[in-house]
């Protein structure tokens, strides 16, 4: 259900969000009336940090003090910026008018997205210059790009009161909403990353890749596949420690719409772990969950009880393994 409002901005930041996000625009259009800009704006705001991280025409001297910087960038109309491809070039040279949009939003709503913004450009200043060499280092990443997502979306939950005042400081269970989520983009991403151009940024921790071959794309060849396999299995099952914490945060929701809002990416989520373990179609191209097997799990999911049963799915075909 496309929201198109009256006003202009608001307008282009809904357009720009179904043009930048397939299927998850749809599921934040359903937010209740009281959370649904702050979250539309929230996600731009994170696209564009994100667009300003990826985009390897920034030379480092630029990208850092702007990654640094651009918390304070998005409550400054004028800025504005040529980077990025596909629909995201529009993001960024039109970015007056998320501006515009996120000046109208309450600001308690703006000082979450502010502050988040703030401590993960830190983060991803702090990961321009060094690699994901420890599992620790991977985690930390993770932290910054999307276990802050998840801190932050608690602390608007919280400020709209649709949920509890427990949801303003949850950052452990929130940070582990993220880390289940990016864990496993970078674990199905693998083949992409590795043939970005010019330089690929690969996130698999060096720490247990090493343990299996001295370059990470030796996993592409098909007499490695034994070690790829190993330590593909080693972080899907790395990424399955993160589920119980999810499902303790989701049995705290109150409200269905923020309750399927949460849950939808994490059933994608289990689903697409357990289609990557011991799956070497990782290391060959994309690995997809089919649209009806997801369809079945995500049109009724409407309780916990129904969020158990999908998990509980998945994780029986892990175990089956
Ligand atoms: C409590 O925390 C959350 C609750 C609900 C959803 C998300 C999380 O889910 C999408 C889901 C999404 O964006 N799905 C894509 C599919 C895909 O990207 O593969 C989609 O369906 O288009 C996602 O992936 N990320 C990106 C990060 C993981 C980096 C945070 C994300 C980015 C911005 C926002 Cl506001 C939210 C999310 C949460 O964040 C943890």
């Amino acid at each position: 259900a496309k929201v198109l409002p009256k006003d202009k901005s608001l307008a282009f930041c809904y357009d720009m969000l179904n043009r930048v996000s397939r299927s998850f625009a749809v599921v934040i259009q359903r937010l209740p009336t009281e959370l649904r800009d702050a979250v539309c704006l929230f996600y731009l705001v994170l696209r564009a940090l994100d667009t300003v991280e990826d985009d390897m025409a920034v030379p480092v001297a630029t990208k850092v003090p702007l990654l640094r910087v651009f918390h304070e960038k998005i409550y400054d109309r004028s800025w504005k910026m040529s980077c990025g491809y596909g629909p995201y070039v529009d993001l960024m040279q039109q970015y007056s008018l998320v501006t515009d949009a996120f000046l109208r939003l309450k600001p308690m709503y703006q000082k979450v997205i502010a502050d988040i913004t703030r401590r993960m450009g830190e983060g991803m200043a702090e990961f321009i210059e060094k690699e994901v060499i420890s599992v620790k280092d991977y985690d930390l990443y993770c932290h910054y790009v999307a276990g802050l997502v998840g801190i932050g979306l608690s602390q608007l939950f919280a400020s709209s009161q649709l949920e509890s005042e427990e949801f303003a400081d949850m950052e452990f269970l929130a940070n582990h909403m993220g880390l289940f989520l990016q864990k496993t983009n970078i674990i199905r991403d693998y083949l992409e990353d590795i043939n970005e151009e010019p330089a690929p940024r690969m996130f698999w921790p060096k720490e247990v890749w090493g343990r299996y071959t001295r370059k990470l794309d030796s996993f592409k060849a098909p007499e490695n596949s034994a070690a790829a396999l190993g330590c593909l299995n080693e972080l899907v099952t790395d990424a399955l420690c993160h589920a119980p914490h999810s499902l303790a945060y989701m049995a705290k929701l109150r409200d269905q719409d923020v309750f399927r809002f949460c849950a939808i990416p994490q059933v994608m989520a289990i689903g697409t772990l357990a289609l990557c373990y011991n799956n070497h179609r990782v290391f060959t191209g994309v690995v997809k969950m089919r649209r009806g097997e997801t369809a079945k799990y995500v049109q009724q999911l409407g309780s916990m009880a129904d969020l158990y049963e999908a998990f509980d799915h998945f994780a029986g075909s892990l175990a089956a393994q």
